[in-house]
């Protein structure tokens, strides 16, 4: 398999300490790829190090099958990317600013320059200094910037932040265009699965600096649970009488009032008779599976714990 981004055993401590840690992640050609993980949890840190913005405490880097060293140069022309918020000069305007990027590139290209603004939604903007935009605004540049190029390799870091829900829609549909239209493979930063679920064909989870896993969309769909949930003011006596009565060993007590049973071998109406004639009442059972997030929350240690 050739990946675009192949790392092996990357980490990277500051003053001794490791905020990535031996992260081996592999990214395929043409894919949306999702980096997911809480705040800190070491993912512009890891971008930053694929841009050779910072140098890798230890291991390894391949990007379009090349080792990245600190001289890696002729790499960057094949790479978009916005890490953070991205900068401007703030006294031009948004054309004069992809302007001085192309040149800077080495490319240049004003039909590109008037591409990239449609494409993200930025075209009444003519006269206007950058510094008098919004952040949503700011960030529609810095996504015109980074696609104007038209790169292989597409990094961005949380580039849904300080998009209203009308731009994230947006924002979905473009990362679709670039990945089947253009042909780009997307590197995508968020702490919110719900942000890429719908676009993300792999997911990698960090957490505490640490690569928990690697998997496909639906990998992970396939992996959602079904259960049966049972909200009841008397959790204890409904415990009860699952073990002795039916002899329910997989489940869980959520809280003061809720159980979760993870195994299929009675119906809802078996349930609910055997708790009513056991004198347990019940608020509600219902058949349901957990959303992504859960499953999400549930990877990186947020999740219910045991009874
Ligand atoms: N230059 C630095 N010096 C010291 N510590 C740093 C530096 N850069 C990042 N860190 C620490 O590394 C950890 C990971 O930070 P990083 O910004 O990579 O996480 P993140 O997942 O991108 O989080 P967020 O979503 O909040 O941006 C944090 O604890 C941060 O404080």
């Amino acid at each position: 398999m050739s990946y675009i981004v192949s790392t092996r055993h990357v980490s990277k401590e500051y003053k001794g300490k490791e905020v990535v840690s031996d992260v081996s992640m592999n990214i395929e050609r043409g894919q949306i790829y999702g980096l997911l993980g809480p705040n800190g949890a070491g993912k512009t840190t890891l971008m930053k190090m694929l841009l050779n913005l910072v140098k890798p405490t230890s291991g390894e880097i391949e990007m379009f099958g090349e080792k990245l060293m600190p001289g890696s140069v002729e790499l960057f022309k094949r790479i978009g990317s916005i890490i953070e918020y991205p900068i401007f000069y703030e006294k031009m305007t948004a054309v004069e600013n992809l302007e001085l990027h192309c040149e800077y590139m080495g490319f240049y290209n004003k039909h590109a320059i008037q591409e990239a603004l449609e494409r993200v939604n930025l075209t009444s903007v003519d006269g206007k200094a950058v510094g008098e935009f919004s952040l949503g605004m700011k960030q529609r540049l810095g996504m015109a910037r980074a696609i104007m190029t038209k790169p292989e390799l597409l990094i961005l870091d949380e580039p849904i932040n300080g998009l209203d829900p009308v731009g994230i829609k947006e924002f979905r549909n473009l990362l679709r265009i670039l990945s089947k239209e253009y042909r780009m493979t997307l590197l995508v930063s968020s702490h919110l699965l719900g942000e890429i679920e719908q676009v993300a064909d792999t997911i990698g989870i960090l957490q505490g600096g640490k690569f928990i896993r690697e998997m496909s969309m639906q990998d992970m769909r396939s992996e959602q649970t079904e259960y049966i949930e049972i909200v009841t003011p008397h959790c204890k006596e409904a415990a009860f009488v699952l073990e002795n009565q039916l002899g329910v060993s997989n489940f869980k007590i959520i809280g003061d009032s809720m159980i979760r049973i993870y195994e299929s071998r009675w119906t809802q109406q078996e349930l609910t008779k055997t708790l009513v004639l056991n004198d347990v009442g019940i608020e509600s059972l219902n058949h349901k599976h957990t959303s992504l997030e859960d499953y999400f929350m549930q990877q990186i240690g947020g999740g219910e714990k045991h009874a």
